[in-house]
């Protein structure tokens, strides 16, 4: 049976909410030249690379790294998004790394003058000689040609950790993976793919902790919207990793976002849709939103915990929600249904990222002062 439960007057006060809706932050200056800068910080192995294709998908044309050149390249294009990997800015290759005994996670293995001034340089229309960190052999492969694109999209370990580099943003994401999630993800595809034993990837996972925790994590703390993936609070004492409760928490007074929300603005939220118009299987589906503070910042939050059975009875739940900067009457569940077979299309991180994507269009389109069409 669908449950839902609603406060409104006590979860914001008629003067906040007034508050909140004048803030909405439509910039009415005159278009912007050079690229809109997204920027998307995440630990290796946590899903930015599914994240940058709902993302890219939404603009059109498809993401491929740059025609003729290095194979290994880590920089993918399409007509109007070019996404670095700021990997790419590591200060030392693999040796390098292993005489200053550093990991890759450290702030003092980012190249982030070159970062800086190659980034600065996009932004004001130019193009530059990226370097290329080749994963596969550990080592920097020759320069790439990048031009400076219509919307330059940077992901990786660090990207607000630089202030010079966090001040030319237009939007930052952050994709938080709680431990538990995190290990349950790499077993899944470092045994299956990659061949390496449980062991061995718990002791990776071990060591980059710490450095993880100093120089990546803190980073939260500048975005404007943070997917948060934790373990599900439907199954009690849950350690399979396999259901997920998903958290989209969003800054208030973002220029050029304004947050979807479900049902009512600012109210607080609790709904079970498991009624006639969602089929759920245990252990169903709630969602949840309303206000919170972040940092001591203050958020509003989008929830779901649970997983779709029947991808296309989304609509229901997209029905409900609003801001979410769709084009046409049900874009979402368009959308999650073009990449079903994506990792996390059931569940809550395929739809937060899906909306996050939605929300960048419609920035660059307020900034630009460009359409995109919409793929119908
Ligand atoms: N939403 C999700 N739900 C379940 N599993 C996921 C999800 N996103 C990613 N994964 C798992 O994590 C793995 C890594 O995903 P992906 O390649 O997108 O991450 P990445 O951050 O780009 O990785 P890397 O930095 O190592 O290139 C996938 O193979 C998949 O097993
Ligand atoms: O965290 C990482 C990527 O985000 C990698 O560990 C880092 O880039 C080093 O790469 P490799 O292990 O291939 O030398």
């Amino acid at each position: 049976m669908a449950t839902m439960t609603m406060s409104a007057t006590c979860a914001q006060p008629l003067a906040a909410r007034k508050v909140r809706a004048a803030k909405r932050n439509v910039v009415t200056r005159a278009a912007r030249d050079g690229p809109v800068i997204i920027g998307l910080a995440a630990d290796s192995g946590c899903g930015k690379s599914t994240f940058m294709r709902r993302m890219t998908s939404l603009f059109g044309g498809k993401a491929t790294p740059p025609e003729g050149g290095n194979p290994d390249s880590n920089t993918l294009i399409s007509d109007t998004t070019t996404v670095l990997c700021l990997d790419d800015y590591h200060l030392n290759d693999r040796n390098g790394r292993k005489e200053s005994g550093l990991t890759a996670l450290n702030l003092k293995e980012q190249n982030f003058d070159l970062m800086y001034d190659q980034v600065k340089a996009l932004k004001e229309g130019k193009a530059v000689e990226k370097p290329i960190y080749n994963h596969v052999t550990g080592v920097f492969d020759p320069a790439e040609k990048i031009e400076s694109p219509d919307i330059l999209i940077l992901e990786g370990l660090h990207p607000f950790a630089d202030e010079r580099v966090r001040d030319m943003f237009d939007f930052k994401i952050y994709l938080d993976i709680s431990d538990d999630v995190k290990f349950a993800w790499k077993i899944q595809r470092d045994m299956a793919e990659r061949g390496h034993s449980l062991e061995s990837i718990k002791a990776s996972i071990e060591a980059r902790k710490p450095d993880f925790d100093e120089f990546v994590d803190p980073q939260k703390q500048y975005s404007d919207v943070i997917i948060q993936v934790l373990p599900t609070q439907l199954i009690p004492d849950d350690n399979e990793g396999k259901i997920l409760r998903v958290r989209m928490i969003m800054k208030e007074g973002v220029e050029n976002f304004d947050a979807p929300y479900l049902f009512d603005e600012g109210s607080t939220i609790s709904w079970i849709p498991c009624g006639r118009k969602l089929t759920c299987s245990y252990p169903g589906i709630k969602f949840f939103y309303g206000p919170d503070t972040f940092f001591g910042e203050e958020v509003s939050v989008l929830e779901m915990d649970g997983q779709f059975d029947k991808l296309e009875e989304l609509i229901y739940v997209e029905s409900h929600l609003s801001n979410t900067s769709t084009k046409f009457y049900g874009e979402i569940t368009q959308q999650m249904l073009k990449y079903q077979n994506g990792p996390g299309s059931n569940n809550g991180t395929g739809l937060f990222q899906t909306l996050c994507g939605l929300k960048v269009r419609e920035l660059y389109e307020r900034i630009s002062e460009k359409e995109v069409v919409a793929a119908a």
